[in-house]
């Protein structure tokens, strides 16, 4: 289990990470989302005692990082890809890791085998591919078979086959019962292995819930239509207390109107269909709402835009869609 409490960093006048509150339970995989610079690296640092915080603190099973005993029998992690010494195989940097926290030798053999490594025990990483790179990180991280992981974007840089591989390693080693906390900053990416959800945006938290709720929370669901008469659709919808969202192309967004419902109400009111689509939105288009505001450095688009021969009368909503 790790619990953070206010967790607080501040570089200079930036705050990095903005009173973090949240517990990571053991038994599954919890997935640790936020846009780029939403301050992710910073919390993991945090946890690891790599840097520390300017206020609230970070618990590792009750204990700070600085009082863990053994620390890598506790929590193994996999920061960013990191330089391995180029002069020592594979083998001796796990063993000189082995040597300095007390860990027997023999677990060296089997990390290597779990990550698929044991045909190049003896070669030197430098002449890694990325994938070898990660999967002896991760060896490095399981060295010490702690009960906490935690591994900061995995699967940047992978093939589908390596992508893969580490998915169903995160799946595994939850369904040991292990803690196993991993940041990403794409949603469909921990659609497929979170079970639970944690997002922060700025330094702040913005959600915690489990993908189930998040999913059931923010499938969005509408309708698409695309007409060449695409102002009478409007007011006709409007007339029901229907506002629909328009797309770049003309094409119309309408929520909250089952797609036979709409075609009557088009037919009765003589307006031409060329397309009536039942539509869900995606994880990462919600995903994008929630954290729309906290993006740091946002490109500003023209996908919302109203139809056409409709410019600047205000009349439909703006869709925010990045
Ligand atoms: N050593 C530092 N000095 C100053 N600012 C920093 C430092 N480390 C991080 N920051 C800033 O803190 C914020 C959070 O950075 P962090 O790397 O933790 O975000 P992240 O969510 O991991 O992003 P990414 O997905 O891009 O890696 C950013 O605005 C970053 O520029």
């Amino acid at each position: 289990m790790i619990e953070l409490r206010g967790l607080t960093k501040r570089y200079g006048d930036k705050t990095a990470v903005d009173h973090l509150t949240f517990s990571v339970r053991p038994g599954m995989v919890t997935g640790f989302l936020g846009p780029n610079g939403a301050g992710k690296s910073t919390t993991m640092r945090m946890m690891l005692g790599l840097d520390s915080p300017t206020s609230g603190d970070v618990r590792i099973d009750g204990r700070r990082y600085d009082q863990l005993r053994d620390p890598l029998n506790s929590i193994g992690a996999l920061l960013e890809a990191k330089a391995v010494h180029g002069g020592r195989s594979a083998y001796n940097h796990l063993l000189c890791m082995a040597q300095s926290n007390n860990i027997p030798k023999k677990r060296i053999d089997s990390v290597l085998d779990l990550v698929g490594l044991s045909d190049v025990a003896k070669k030197r990483p430098k002449g890694f591919s990325l994938g070898m790179g990660q999967r002896l990180g991760i060896a490095a991280a399981l060295l010490g078979d702690p009960q906490i992981l935690m591994f900061d974007e995995p699967v940047n840089g992978l093939d589908p086959e390596g992508i893969h591989w580490i998915r169903n390693l995160m799946k595994h080693l939850a369904g040991e019962g292990r803690t196993v906390f991993v940041s990403s900053h794409l949603m469909s990416e921990m659609a497929l292995t979170a079970e639970h959800l944690v997002v922060i945006g700025r330094g702040r938290l913005l959600a915690d819930t489990s993908m189930a709720d998040f999913i059931a929370e923010n499938s969005r669901t509408f309708v698409r239509v695309r007409t060449p008469q695409p102002e009478r659709m409007r007011d006709v919808l409007v007339s029901f207390g229907v506002r629909p969202v328009f797309e770049q192309d003309g094409a119309m967004q309408v929520e909250g109107v089952e797609p036979a419902r709409l075609g009557e109400i088009a037919a009765w009111y003589q307006v031409v269909l060329h397309e009536l689509s039942p539509q869900k939105a995606s994880l990462e288009e919600a995903f994008m709402r929630l954290t729309a505001e906290s993006v740091e450095y946002q490109a500003h688009d023209q996908a919302a835009q109203p139809p056409p021969g409709d410019r600047g009368t205000g009349g439909a909503p703006a869709r925010r869609n990045r």
